[in-house]
């Protein structure tokens, strides 16, 4: 004979069994109810799951700390206090977002090693191996760069972290990556790159002094724009994958709280960048794994079987370009929310100017890997890629200094190193990625 509990509330939804039909029930109801002691029984019963949804209401108003990660308490302000030091005359203090990301973590070991407080942020995904993102983490640990954990859309844990600290600068390179997975999981792109944006930004918006911002643009922007090189004024309201309407998006809300709440903001339009401690989803990354594991890498061409071609730009060279970006970045002119006067709102390609093409990439992967590549050449799928990119810099190099000194030989003759090193000389066999 099932309990009461279970005729009524049947533990496995969907699986309710109408026993007897309505008539049945309505008679069990009766008898449930009339007597007192079943009656008082049932006060009890609602009472305890009042007050078991109160007390998980709390827990998850308390924080969503607990859904992500643990912050807060004495030790972790410490940490993160410690890490936002600044060790070098008018240093800045800086919120690296994105920190066991690629850029981000090359980013943040650059200004730690300058003498800049860094305190990083990152939510850890598994948009591609974490343990990836642990080992970077592990690297900037060791230069004492303490990253907090947790996700840019959580209000709280930002509001603490600028409580905690005074940041003269923000350089927000969390992000969701990757033109082609926007077709798989669109919304991931829609929370990390719209909602998470809209979210640093009020938190910065917010801040007494406000920080001045840095922050990753893309090349995709320029979608299905022809003119080359891509220069910072051309046709940027066509992009050709989700992933690009949300930097897109990006760049016109940057634009907006620039103007409302006078935050200096530079958005910065990286082209296709890669080195050591990169994205194993490029496509630099995962040839290099299939070539040393003998699998057939898939080649896309274009229309009329054109090569594709990308503007490859090393990671160094963008470093640079973005620390240039937080040295000429000037000060936000807003507190509080309030703004006093405008603000500087700048864009900049940061590529390479010498766009490669695919099957050359893959050429220059074969000689430093010493292993041929098993090619299969397939049409470009209608899935967000673009044909070529190609980036004008003058504005860079006027404005940041930025000049681009790697070539894509030289520059994945040292990212093939580092992989050897990292994966170790097995072929990656038994690495997943
Ligand atoms: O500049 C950017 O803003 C973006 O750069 C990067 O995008 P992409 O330039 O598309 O790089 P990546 O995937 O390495 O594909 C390179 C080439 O290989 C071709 N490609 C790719 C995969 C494959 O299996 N075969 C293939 O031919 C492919 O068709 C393409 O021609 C970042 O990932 C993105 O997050 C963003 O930062």
């Amino acid at each position: 004979m099932p309990s009461l509990e279970e005729e009524l509330f049947p533990s496995t939804p969907g699986k309710f069994k109408d026993r007897g039909g309505a008539h049945s029930m309505n008679r069990q109801f009766y008898r449930c109810f009339a007597s007192t002691s079943t009656m008082f029984l049932w006060a009890l019963f609602l009472i305890a799951l009042t007050a078991s949804y109160l007390s998980f209401q709390s827990f998850v108003d308390s924080g969503s700390r607990y859904f992500s990660s643990a912050w807060g308490g004495h030790h972790w302000e410490k940490q993160v206090k410690s890490s936002a030091q600044i060790h070098r005359a008018n240093g800045f203090s800086v919120l690296v977002t994105g920190a066991a990301g690629f850029v981000g973590s090359h980013v943040s070991l650059a200004l730690k090693k300058r003498g800049d407080g860094v305190v990083g942020f990152d939510n850890f995904n598994n948009y591609y191996d974490p343990l990836l993102k642990k080992a970077r983490k592990a690297l900037l640990n060791s230069h004492n760069v303490f990253i907090v954990e947790g996700d840019v859309n959580d209000a709280k844990l930002i509001a603490k972290l600028f409580d905690i600290v005074e940041f003269t600068h923000v350089m927000h390179l969390a992000a969701q990556a990757g033109v082609r997975y926007a077709m798989e999981n669109p919304h991931s792109y829609v929370h990390s790159n719209i909602a998470g944006l809209v979210t640093l930004l009020e938190a910065c918006k917010n801040a007494d002094p406000q920080p001045a911002i840095v922050w990753a643009s893309s090349s995709s922007v320029y979608g299905l724009n022809e003119d080359v090189p891509f220069s910072e004024s051309d046709r940027t309201d066509r992009p050709a994958s989700l992933y690009a309407a949300t930097k897109k998006s990006g760049e016109a809300i940057t634009h907006t709280y620039n103007h409302i709440y006078g935050l200096s903001i530079t958005g910065l339009r990286f082209f296709t960048v890669y080195g050591p401690w990169g994205r194993p989803d490029m496509a630099y990354f995962s040839f290099t794994k299939g070539i040393l594991q003998g699998k057939p890498i898939t080649i896309y061409r274009g229309k009329n079987r054109v090569d594709l071609a990308r503007d490859f730009t090393y990671i160094d060279d963008v470093v640079k370009g973005c620390v240039a970006s937080l040295d000429t970045a000037k000060k936000s002119t807003g507190s509080g929310g309030k703004k006093r006067g405008p603000a500087q709102y700048r864009i900049f390609n940061l590529g390479n100017t010498s766009p490669v093409t695919v099957p050359m990439m893959v050429g220059i992967l074969e000689r430093h890997l010493k292993v041929k590549a098993k090619k299969n050449y397939v049409d470009m799928p209608g899935n967000g890629d673009v044909p070529f990119t190609h980036a004008n810099i003058s504005l860079a190099r006027r404005e940041l200094g930025y000049k681009p000194t790697t070539d894509l030989q030289t520059g994945l003759k040292k990212f093939v190193k580092w992989y050897l090193a990292y994966y170790g000389h097995n072929h990656g066999k038994s690495v997943k990625l």
